[in-house]
């Protein structure tokens, strides 16, 4: 069992760190696709670059590490009691060295029992096979992408494209307004799983389940594939693009499954995942416990820069870099789409952050500061220092109901986060005198590079995840996507994306 457990380390490693290659190709496709010099091109190198700095330095490729799901096969007579200690040891292992985001948070009490282990996590299936291995497949998937996942009762009314019936074409809509309705705040260009029947339950575990299919193979069911196909192609023409930038690329898969219903229940469940797509397997030789091969892995090295059309000259796009303390007027001076670089001090601060400073004063002064949404992997060397592993944006939309106020309590002027805020938060901007950036969602090594050092850090009880870092910054680059005068990006890309959506209300599966 010893051994075991090593393999499963090693898978858990691989899966938070190397993106595996049909990820990959699909990354690089969307990359080719892209026009040269847009927000989604750069921001799609952006990702590229992360990819290969996680593979280097073998640390998380999204600072989400997600909630762990293993699926288990074993030899008729496996001890399953056995391999659930060890797999649990692994997780707890892979937590402490920093491969793992501390993810496990009491529901009830908010405490994060900081070993990824707690009740209902991670998450272990077991399922007997006539084989003598085992195999062990794992799927990372964050929370952002999670809370994009939606179900479907029809028969139902879909916003944009109308009346969705207990046949093909509905399913078609629900699954077309599932790409629609994440917008980029699942870290776009995104996969789908899709699971048609079943109960809520076990229809979004067969959605689930899609998940594990290779990018590239085509579904044995021909009206499936013909479905997937389809949402593909129409699902990249409704001008999301990555990280909701507006672009040519959304989705980067789609895969339908379906089972049987009840005759009262006709569920569409879909489950969202982002571009960190990081689901791998092993297969284990049940005697010695060691890996005997990969199930994600074809031996062919992905050139992430293959066939990408460079920027010939620097794009006109203006930069501008900040530096704490930012003042009303540099802010008023900001448009959407600019480019910000941040140098200097800003402050991590995400839910739990923001609703307990509705009504708590700050141990630290934020007037002219900045406040990055962002819940990093840290990890305490020996002398006592701490040290960011990985350091990507949240999503902002949580903390919509908080942020005006915030800003305007403490004096914050900058905001940085992924995915956007709403007109409560765009007012507030306008009226106090903020900025909104977009950080590239699950780009956690490239802004993990960026921080120079970790000045301290306040509300620990939060969990090191909630907790406020403190970080000193050099180069931190992100885009207003809201700015002072009213102006939203992802308020522009709803609306023209529900246009594009609109315009397939007409049946097309009969
Ligand atoms: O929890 C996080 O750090 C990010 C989360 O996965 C998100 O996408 O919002
Ligand atoms: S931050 Fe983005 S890339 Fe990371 S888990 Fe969340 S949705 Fe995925």
């Amino acid at each position: 069992m010893e051994q075991f457990k090593d393999s499963v380390y090693k898978l858990i490693v691989e899966t938070s760190t190397n993106l595996p290659p049909d990820v990959r190709r699909a990354v690089v496709k969307a990359r080719q696709n892209e026009s040269v010099g847009t927000r989604s091109a750069l921001s799609l190198a952006t990702i590229a670059q992360n990819i290969e700095m996680a593979e280097t330095n073998v640390s998380p490729i999204c600072q989400d590490t997600g909630m762990p799901t293993f699926e288990v096969h074993t030899p008729v007579g496996a001890n399953q009691i056995e391999m659930k200690k060890a797999i649990r040891e692994a997780i707890e292992l892979a937590t402490k060295n920093g491969k793992l985001r501390s993810n496990s948070v009491d529901s009830l009490t908010g405490e994060n029992s900081g070993t990824n282990l707690g009740p209902g996590t991670p998450v272990i299936h077991f399922d007997q096979w006539e084989k003598d291995d085992i195999e062990v497949k794992l799927i990372l998937k964050g929370g952002g992408c999670e809370n994009k996942n939606i179900q479907y009762s029809l028969p139902a009314e879909i916003e944009g494209l109308g009346k969705a019936g207990r046949d093909l074409d509905g399913i078609r809509k629900c699954i077309l307004h599932s790409v629609y309705q994440a917008q980029g705040q699942g870290c776009s260009a995104g996969f789908i799983g899709v699971g048609i029947g079943g109960d809520r339950t076990s229809g979004y575990a067969l959605a689930k389940e899609q998940l594990f299919r290779k990018v590239n193979d085509v579904n044995s069911n021909p009206d499936l594939a013909k479905m997937e196909a389809y949402i593909m192609e129409k699902a990249n023409e409704l001008g999301i693009g990555t990280m909701g930038f507006g672009g040519e690329t959304t989705l980067l898969g789609c895969k339908i499954g379906s089972m049987n219903r009840l005759p009262a229940s006709f569920y569409v469940s879909v489950a969202y995942n982002c571009w960190a797509f990081r689901r791998q397997g092993a297969l284990i030789d049940a005697q010695t416990g060691e890996i005997k091969g990969w199930l994600y892995k074809d031996g062919e090295a992905v050139d992430l820069h293959a066939g990408v059309q460079q920027p010939e000259q620097q794009e006109k796009r203006r930069e501008v870099v900040l530096q704490y303390p930012i003042s009303e007027e540099q802010i008023r001076s900001l448009k959407v789409g600019d480019v910000v670089i941040i140098n200097g001090l800003m402050h991590t601060g995400r839910d739990a952050f923001h609703k307990y400073m509705m009504d708590h004063d700050c141990p630290i002064d934020l007037n002219g500061g900045v406040i990055y949404h962002c819940g990093p992997v840290m990890l305490k060397d020996d002398s006592g220092e701490w040290h960011v592993k990985a350091a990507g944006p949240t999503t902002s939309i949580r903390e919509e109901p908080y942020q005006a106020d915030i800003m305007k309590k403490f004096g914050i002027r900058v905001v940085i986060g992924k995915g956007g805020m709403g007109p409560k938060t765009l007012k507030g901007l306008q009226e106090h005198g903020g900025v909104y950036l977009n950080a590239i969602g699950g780009a956690a090594q490239y802004y993990a590079d960026c921080v120079k050092k970790v000045e301290g850090v306040d509300y620990m009880e939060f969990g090191l995840p909630e907790a406020m870092w403190h970080l000193q910054v050099e180069g931190f680059a992100a885009i207003v996507t809201m700015d002072s005068h009213g102006n939203s990006l992802h308020a522009d890309v709803e609306k023209s994306s529900l246009e594009k959506l609109s315009q397939h209300a007409e049946v097309v599966f009969s």
